[in-house]
């Protein structure tokens, strides 16, 4: 059995569910690469008599192992946020199907639903985007417009430790027309450290620590516009 355990965004995030499942694999891993490390592994391994090993991002998308070891024995496999929702988890969820292993998903708070906190309706956002520190893909621009097309949000999401601000201004550079476009930057959802702010895309702004996240706003009704205006930074 490969049981995927999302630990939330925040310790103490992990429900009873995961705990249980936690407790009940015989070996357990764990990657932090994806997003940042918000849990105390020892604290975990203390709790649930379960030992964890943290993975490298090369050795969970280059090896098997974790496949390898749920064919033998009950296995974990924790990750940050929900499960199912960064790429890399989704097609270990998928790979698993296919080498017949039986999977268990035990569900948690993600950036995905947590983005309600800026106010902007989580139903009318459109594709999300991914935007790496180090390079720009061109179809990030596609996407946005798409969406705003229709009136759509977007979410932009960021690797772990890039600033919301040089992200900012890098989608102004990739596209000049998104220059003045209003935008919501995420900080630390769900922490007590948590902080929303309303920015303009091109302006410079003071960020806190990160992960940061952007939600480039689209279509707003008039609930939306009330909850933005309460963002006070
Ligand atoms: C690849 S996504 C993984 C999503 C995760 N599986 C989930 O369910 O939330 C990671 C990115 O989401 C955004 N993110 C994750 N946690 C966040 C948080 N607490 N506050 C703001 N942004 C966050 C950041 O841009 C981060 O680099």
């Amino acid at each position: 059995m490969l049981y995927l355990v999302g630990l939330g965004l925040d310790d103490g995030e992990i429900t009873q569910k995961g705990l249980k499942a936690l407790e009940n694999a015989e070996k357990a891993y764990a990657e932090f690469y994806t997003n940042t490390e918000t849990v105390s592994v020892e604290e975990l391994e203390e709790k649930t008599g379960t030992e964890i090993e943290k993975l490298s991002r090369e050795k969970v998308e280059q090896e098997d192992i974790i496949l390898e070891s749920a064919e033998e024995k009950d296995t974990a496999f924790l990750v940050s946020g929900d499960p199912l929702t960064a790429t890399t988890h989704y097609e270990i969820k998928h790979r698993a199907v296919q080498r017949g292993i039986e999977t268990t998903v035990v569900h948690a708070p993600s950036i995905f639903t947590s983005i309600a906190e800026t106010g902007l309706n989580v139903y009318k956002f459109g594709r999300t985007v991914t935007l790496p520190e180090d390079f720009a893909p061109e179809s990030i621009t596609e996407h946005i417009e798409k969406n705003d097309s229709i009136g759509l949000h977007t979410l932009v999401l960021l690797d772990i430790n890039y600033d919301g601000s040089k992200a900012a201004d890098k989608l102004v550079k990739i596209d000049e027309s998104l220059e003045g476009r209003r935008a919501v930057l995420v900080e630390r959802a769900n922490a007590d450290s948590m902080n929303a702010k309303v920015i303009e895309l091109g302006e410079e702004f003071e960020t806190g620590e990160t992960p940061h996240c952007l939600a480039i706003v689209g279509k707003t009704d008039h609930m939306e516009e009330e909850f933005l205006e309460s963002h006070d930074g």
